[in-house]
């Protein structure tokens, strides 16, 4: 099983390296990394990381910045990789984490390992152990903030 590890250089923590730390605490997998100037250079990324350097699954870490502009652009970013996972079938794991998600720096740098971490378990579990997510079914997992929990009657 080989994992890949898209990041950015513009986001502005190293969620790669959390996942990169995080996957080898879960499982014995060869890991390939791949860092672009920007999330909306991930996709082509993760298709390269899946068709060419044999990638099961890729997670897709990027971060929006504030501006109206940048917003615009994630989603553009997230429908390239919406994209990238229907033309490889495989699943790319959109990490994003908005900058305004966060009060200040010291909340974002948390936030972005936290969720950098979670979705790294996320991705194992996809691929090696499916049955775990299953059990997690409607139990209202978040990654970063507090779960949401499960509603009840
Ligand atoms: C407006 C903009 N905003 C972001 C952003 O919020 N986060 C990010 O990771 N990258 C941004 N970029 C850069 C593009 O994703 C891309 O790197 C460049 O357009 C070069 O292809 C751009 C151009």
């Amino acid at each position: 099983m080989k994992i890949g590890v898209a990041d950015t250089t513009f986001a502005r923590v190293n969620m790669g390296a959390f996942v990169v730390d995080e996957l080898r605490k879960h499982a014995s997998v060869a890991i390939e990394r791949y860092t672009v100037p920007g999330f909306k250079d991930l996709p082509v990324a993760c298709k390269k990381l899946i068709e060419e350097r044999g990638c099961d699954i890729v997670v897709a870490l990027g971060m929006p910045g504030g501006k109206d502009k940048d917003k615009m652009c994630a989603h553009e970013a997230s429908q390239g990789l919406m994209l990238a996972q229907l033309m490889t079938n495989r699943h790319i794991i959109e990490v994003f984490v908005h900058e305004d998600e966060a009060e200040n720096d010291r909340e974002l740098a948390w936030l972005a390992e936290r969720r950098a971490r979670e979705h790294a378990e996320n991705a194992v579990n996809l691929i090696l152990r499916p049955q775990v997510l299953t059990r997690q079914a409607g139990t209202g997992q978040r990654q970063g903030f507090e779960d949401a929990g499960p509603a009840r009657q």
